[in-house]
């Protein structure tokens, strides 16, 4: 059935929506992930010599959280158990209702995105509306483990000059709720001013683990 009618003018918004998302797509077929992975996972932001450095924090942060759940095993077994489960790679666009193009069967049980949905989405609706996609492939009671970048808005990535919504922690804690997630935990790191490199303008990196409650 035809839904109701547009509220004037939202069929322009939804123009400028498009145009805005057209120019991030654009700005995607220049960037250089040799150069993203230089700027941002060797040393001095990747260095394994301090606890205190962002990577390690990161790292850190998804160690306690995977550790927090059934048996505790070596990585190297981990890491086997991955890779021997690991069935295919899907490509996905978060701005779409459904990011995989079909929805998923069964639904996932968790979904990690790392430094995706505030480098994607032009604007702070934009970046709920994303989140709530991807939270859309969970089952009741799935876990969704975010790691981003808190009041950054741009990042190179070689020729690239990527556009990022400078978010909030208020924002991400909102955009949560909004999609339908309990919040279990929520941290951030200020990094500090060695680690500004120009690569980026970012403040702070937070982290979010969050959970889909289980269906009444
Ligand atoms: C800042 S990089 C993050 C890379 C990596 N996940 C990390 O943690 O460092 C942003 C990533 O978003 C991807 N991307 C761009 N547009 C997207 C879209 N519409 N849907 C999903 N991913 C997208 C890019 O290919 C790029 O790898």
């Amino acid at each position: 059935t035809a839904g109701p009618d547009p509220a004037p003018g939202a069929g322009a918004n939804l123009v400028i929506r498009d145009g805005r998302l057209a120019a991030v797509r654009e700005g995607y077929e220049r960037f250089d992930p040799r150069a993203y992975l230089q700027n941002n996972y060797v040393p001095p932001r990747a260095d394994f010599s301090s606890e205190d450095c962002v990577v390690p924090w990161k790292l850190r942060c998804l160690a306690e959280t995977f550790a927090s759940g059934e048996g505790v095993e070596p990585w190297q077994e981990k890491e086997r158990r991955l890779r021997g489960r690991l069935r295919r790679i899907l490509p996905i666009d978060v701005h779409r209702p459904d990011p995989l193009g079909s929805p998923l069967r069964p639904p996932a049980d968790a979904l990690l995105s790392a430094f995706c949905l505030e480098a994607v989405s032009p604007d702070r609706a934009t970046f709920a509306r994303a989140l709530g996609h991807v939270g859309s492939l969970l089952r009741p009671g799935g876990h969704a483990v975010l790691l981003g970048a808190l009041g950054e808005s741009f990042y190179l990535a070689g020729a690239a000059r990527l556009p990022v919504v400078p978010l909030a922690e208020d924002d991400v804690r909102g955009a949560l709720a909004g999609a339908g997630f309990v919040l279990r935990r929520f941290c951030s790191y200020a990094m500090p001013p060695a680690l500004r490199t120009g690569v980026d303008d970012v403040d702070s990196v937070f982290f979010a683990h969050a959970q889909k409650p289980m269906e009444a």
